[in-house]
């Protein structure tokens, strides 16, 4: 993850095929996943990337495909949910792994025990796997490290995700660069540049796809990345999408 110092993203290029991230990447990061604020000006500006890059942008992201349509229900390109284990094309049937023999009851059941140890924790709960949020005690970061790699251990399809004041169990075989990789072969992306924007460690592996297929990674906000160029903020994004769009 070290190496060059990363600079401004060039603008997008206009056969780019574009990946974006949700979470601290289009919107801000909240104190609950369900209190994210959507700008006012982001499905407009969805839409008119979406069509400047002729159809060739998608989401991936670590939220469920649900929950991504909740916030962003107009949006008009692929969706790759829960780390690229679900994946919802415009006018084509959902895909979602099968989970492989996971007891989803089960695990989330752990989960609520495990934060039911400690005030302030909170379960995240999703149909591939479960997340433990500590945003409101973050002094109970290296408790909830070991006791989900603990739970971890009992659970060899899943894979420990650390992220921003969480650490999550996704399918261990999902992954954005998967993702990635599995959009790049649709007619609307196959043959163009990847751009993949994000801010989260689950965004590297993306980022890492991209630039391996000669495209490029950004990384919104501070922290260390593989990504070639980054950006302060997801309003930073924002703004560069819109001068994209503008030229
Ligand atoms: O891949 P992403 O789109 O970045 O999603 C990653 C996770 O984002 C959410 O959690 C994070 O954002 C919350 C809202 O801002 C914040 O409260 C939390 O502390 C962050 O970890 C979401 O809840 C997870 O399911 C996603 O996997």
């Amino acid at each position: 993850m070290e190496g060059m110092p990363m600079t401004t993203p060039p603008r997008l290029p206009a056969d780019a095929a574009l990946f974006l991230d949700f979470d601290g990447c289009l919107v801000e990061i909240a104190p609950t996943p369900d209190a994210v604020v959507i700008p006012d000006d982001l499905p407009g500006l969805l839409d008119r990337i979406h069509r400047r890059q002729g159809g060739a942008v998608a989401l991936i992201s670590g939220r469920e495909v649900a929950d991504l349509r909740r916030f962003l229900p107009g949006f008009p390109g692929g969706v790759a949910g829960s780390h690229g284990a679900e994946l919802a094309l415009p006018g084509r049937e959902a895909e979602a792994g099968d989970a492989q023999g996971l007891d989803v009851a089960a695990l989330h059941a752990r989960a609520r025990d495990l934060a039911a140890l400690h005030d302030g924790l909170m379960v995240e709960p999703k149909a591939h796997g479960v997340v433990l949020h500590y945003r409101a005690v973050p002094e109970r970061a290296e408790w909830v490290a070991g006791a989900m790699a603990e739970l971890a251990g009992d659970y060899p399809m899943l894979a420990l995700q650390p992220a921003k004041m969480a650490f999550e169990l996704r399918p261990a075989d999902a992954g954005k660069d998967r993702a990635l990789a599995r959009l790049m072969e649709l007619p609307e992306f196959a043959g163009r540049l990847p751009v993949y924007a994000g801010d989260d460690l689950t965004d590297e592996a993306g980022m890492a796809e991209a630039q391996k297929r000669g495209g490029f990674g950004i990384k919104i906000g501070e922290g260390q990345s593989c990504a070639r160029h980054r950006l302060a903020d997801p309003g930073a994004l924002r703004s560069w999408l819109d001068s994209a769009c503008r030229s």
